[in-house]
């Protein structure tokens, strides 16, 4: 399947289920709309399965990772090697995802869409190699368009697979890339017009002086690739990596195979704003997870309109605050197929 026919698989969430849904929530025993965003996020995980009273969800964590050529600039105070280290802990289980994961009582699968080694001893790992890194983004594009996009079809390959084959009904992309927040920063720049000072961040923990090499080295990257804010495909060539794109089609994926995807922290709500851009429709698919420290997090959920359901400092990725989310959307789906309307418990209803 090409990511034309992907997108125009693409169709908006079932309108009449989700009325329906919210006559059924009014009538449950409680004052209008008293469950807030638990009742936003019933509704519209209903509208997405086309599905009045919906079931459960089996959950997945799809974790991309992926090295980035602009490591080389000096913008993140991990070395390079830690992306495919972490691969190695998150097969053996011993990540923070993995921990949170096991939480929420979703499964990982973990795919090699772009590290700089190979990792041919871990049989769990997912062989999904587009590249071997992306290219230094200062230099000139980090990947060609058809490597975008033929990453983006990995995720959304997998999550077909994952939807036909193992019956998932939620996922969540999560990230591993060392740099990759220099990535990230530069597409919401890119897209938003924002100045680099305003959208950039720490990541993994840099001090001021890398964080003025992380500044210059975005700066420079959108000087010398000029990406078209109109085309998503073209802002993640030019400055965006390829487990960024891997997870751009986990969304998309979602979408189209219509089911919700939790959007993390500041690299994959970078790769929700590429989806959005790509698939406008994609956006009614994503349930937003948490506020990260990262700073520029913030103007991401802003131009995706997502709701952040925590503030808890995470700073992260791996999809670590989606997967704290997970049960909350266990929970607004108990709310719709468990609690007793206003009739059936023989409560009296208010006027207003
Ligand atoms: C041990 C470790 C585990 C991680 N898991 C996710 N990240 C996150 O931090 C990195 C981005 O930060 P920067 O742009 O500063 O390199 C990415 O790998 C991201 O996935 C990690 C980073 C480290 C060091
Ligand atoms: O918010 C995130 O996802 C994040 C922040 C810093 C580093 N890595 C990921």
């Amino acid at each position: 399947m090409s990511l034309t026919e992907i997108i125009g698989k693409i169709k908006p969430i079932d309108q009449e289920i989700l009325d329906a849904t919210q006559e059924h929530l009014n009538s449950l025993t409680k004052p209008l709309g008293s469950l807030g965003v638990l009742e936003d996020i019933g509704k519209q995980v209903a509208a997405i399965y086309g599905v009045f009273k919906p079931e459960l969800t089996k959950k997945k964590v799809v974790i991309m990772a992926g090295d980035h050529g602009v490591a080389e600039e000096d913008v993140s105070c991990f070395p390079q090697e830690v992306t495919y280290q972490m691969v190695r802990n998150f097969i053996n289980g011993g990540a923070g995802i993995n921990v949170l994961a096991r939480h929420a009582g979703a499964e990982i699968v973990c795919v090699d869409i772009g590290v700089k080694v190979d990792m041919h001893d871990l049989p769990d790992l997912v062989n999904k190699k587009v590249a071997y890194g992306t290219q230094n983004m200062t230099k000139g594009p980090a990947m060609t368009r058809s490597e975008a996009e033929q990453a983006i079809m990995v995720g959304v390959e997998i999550v077909k697979d994952l939807v036909e084959k193992e019956g998932i009904t939620l996922v969540a992309p999560g990230d591993m890339g060392i740099a990759n927040t220099t990535s990230s920063s530069a597409i919401i720049a890119a897209l938003s017009g924002l100045s680099v000072d305003k959208v950039v961040g720490r990541g993994s923990g840099i001090d001021n002086e890398r964080l003025k090499i992380k500044i210059k080295a975005i700066e420079k990257a959108l000087t010398v690739n000029k990406p078209d804010k109109q085309d998503g495909l073209d802002i993640l060539a030019k400055v965006g990596g390829l487990e960024i794109a891997g997870m751009t089609g986990v969304i998309l994926g979602a979408a189209a195979y219509r089911i919700p995807v939790i959007i993390d922290g500041f690299n994959s709500t970078a790769a929700a704003l590429i989806a959005a851009t790509i698939a406008p429709l994609s956006r009614q698919y994503m349930i937003g997870s948490h506020l990260s420290a990262e700073p520029g997090h913030k103007y991401m959920l802003a131009y995706l309109e997502l709701q952040p359901m925590l503030t808890m400092n995470l700073r992260l990725g791996e999809a670590t605050g989606s997967a704290l989310v997970m049960s909350m959307v266990d929970a607004a789906i108990k709310i719709l197929r468990e609690m007793a309307t206003f009739e059936e418990a023989g409560v009296a209803s208010g006027n207003s």
